[in-house]
C-alpha cells in the first residue's frame, strides 16, 4: 500500500517574539509564501510562538484568511483546576491551534519531563482534536557510544503508552538529536533517516504496518534552506521542526519551499 504523508515545516519559536512581532513574522511569512507561489500541498506551513501570542496570530490567519496553521510548544496534562501556570489542550483547541510540541528536550531537560508525562500531555492533546508533535532525541554522549537508536525507540515507546493506533496514526513525531539543537551542528541525512525509519519500525511494530506508514516523522535541529533538501530526499523524513531559522521569514520561507530547491 502508498501512503502519501504530507510534508510539514514548523517553526518552533521558543522563548522568542511578543504578539505583536509574531503578527509581522506571520504577516510576512505568508506574503513571501505567496509571493513564491507555495504549494500549501507539497508542505504544510506552521508556527508554534509562545503562548502569550496565539490569540493574536488566530486573528491574522482567520481574518486574513492564511493557509499557515499555528499551534503551542506546550500543554498542560491536565483539564481544568489548581494547576497554576499551565494551560489546557481545550483552551489551545479553542484558539484554533491545530498543533502542540511535547516532550522537547528543553521541556525533558529543564523541567524534568518524563515519556509518561509526554504521553499524558499527547493524550490531552489529542483528546481535544489538537495533533501533538511529540519529540524524541539522543544527547551527544549516548551518541557517541553507540545508543542513539535505543535510547529513541525506548523514548517513542513510552511517549506513545496508552495511545489508540487511531491516535498515533494522527500525531507527528520528531526525531530531534539534543547535539544538533542550536548548535549548527546538523545531523547528517544518513544520521536523520537512520532514526527516523527506526522509529517508523517501531511504530509499525508496536500499533501496525498502516500505523506506522502514515504517521509523519520530523527531523529537527539546525535545519535551515542549505540543508533541508538533502534531509527531505530520506524516505522517512516528512519534514522538520525549525528553532532559530523559523525566526527568519526569508530562511523559513525557503525551508518550506524545500522542494523548489536542488538536492545538494
Ligand atoms: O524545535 C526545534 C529544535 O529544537 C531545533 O532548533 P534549531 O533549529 O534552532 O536547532
Amino acid at each position: 500500500m502508498t501512503h502519501t504523508r504530507t510534508p510539514l515545516m514548523a517553526g518552533n519559536w521558543k522563548l522568542n517574539l511578543n504578539h505583536q512581532e509574531a503578527v509581522v513574522l506571520v504577516q510576512k511569512l505568508a506574503w513571501t509564501l505567496s509571493d513564491k507561489r507555495h504549494d500549501y500541498a507539497k508542505a504544510e506551513v506552521a508556527v508554534l510562538p509562545p503562548f502569550t501570542d496565539i490569540r493574536s496570530v488566530q486573528t491574522l490567519v482567520d481574518g486574513d484568511r492564511l493557509s499557515i496553521k499555528y499551534g503551542a510548544q506546550d500543554v498542560s496534562p491536565h483539564e481544568s483546576g489548581a494547576y497554576t501556570g499551565e494551560v489546557s489542550a481545550a483552551m489551545l483547541a479553542k484558539l484554533g491551534c491545530s498543533y502542540v510540541v511535547v516532550g522537547h528536550s528543553e521541556r525533558r531537560q529543564y523541567h524534568a519531563e518524563t515519556d509518561a508525562l509526554v504521553a499524558e500531555k499527547a493524550t490531552a492533546a489529542l483528546k481535544h482534536g489538537l495533533t501533538p508533535i511529540i519529540c524524541v532525541g539522543e544527547g551527544l554522549e549516548v551518541r557517541q557510544a553507540g545508543g542513539h537508536v535505543d535510547h529513541c525507540t525506548v523514548q517513542v515507546t513510552g511517549s506513545l503508552a496508552g495511545l489508540t493506533a487511531e491516535q498515533v496514526a494522527g500525531s507527528v513525531l520528531a526525531y530531534e538529536p539534543v547535539w544538533a539543537i542550536g548548535t549548527g551542528e546538523v545531523a547528517t541525512p544518513e544520521d536523520a533517516q537512520e532514526v527516523c525509519a527506526e522509529l517508523r519500525a517501531c511504530v509499525r511494530s508496536t500499533h501496525g504496518d498502516d500505523v506506522g506508514d502514515t504517521v509523519r516523522i520530523l527531523y529537527g535541529g539546525s535545519v535551515k534552506a542549505t540543508n533541508v533538501a538533502a534531509l527531505m530526499a530520506q524516505p522517512d523524513v516528512d519534514g522538520a521542526l525549525v528553532g532559530g531559522a523559523s525566526l527568519q521569514v526569508d530562511e523559513f520561507a525557503a525551508i518550506c519551499r524545500f522542494y523548489a530547491m536542488p538536492v545538494l
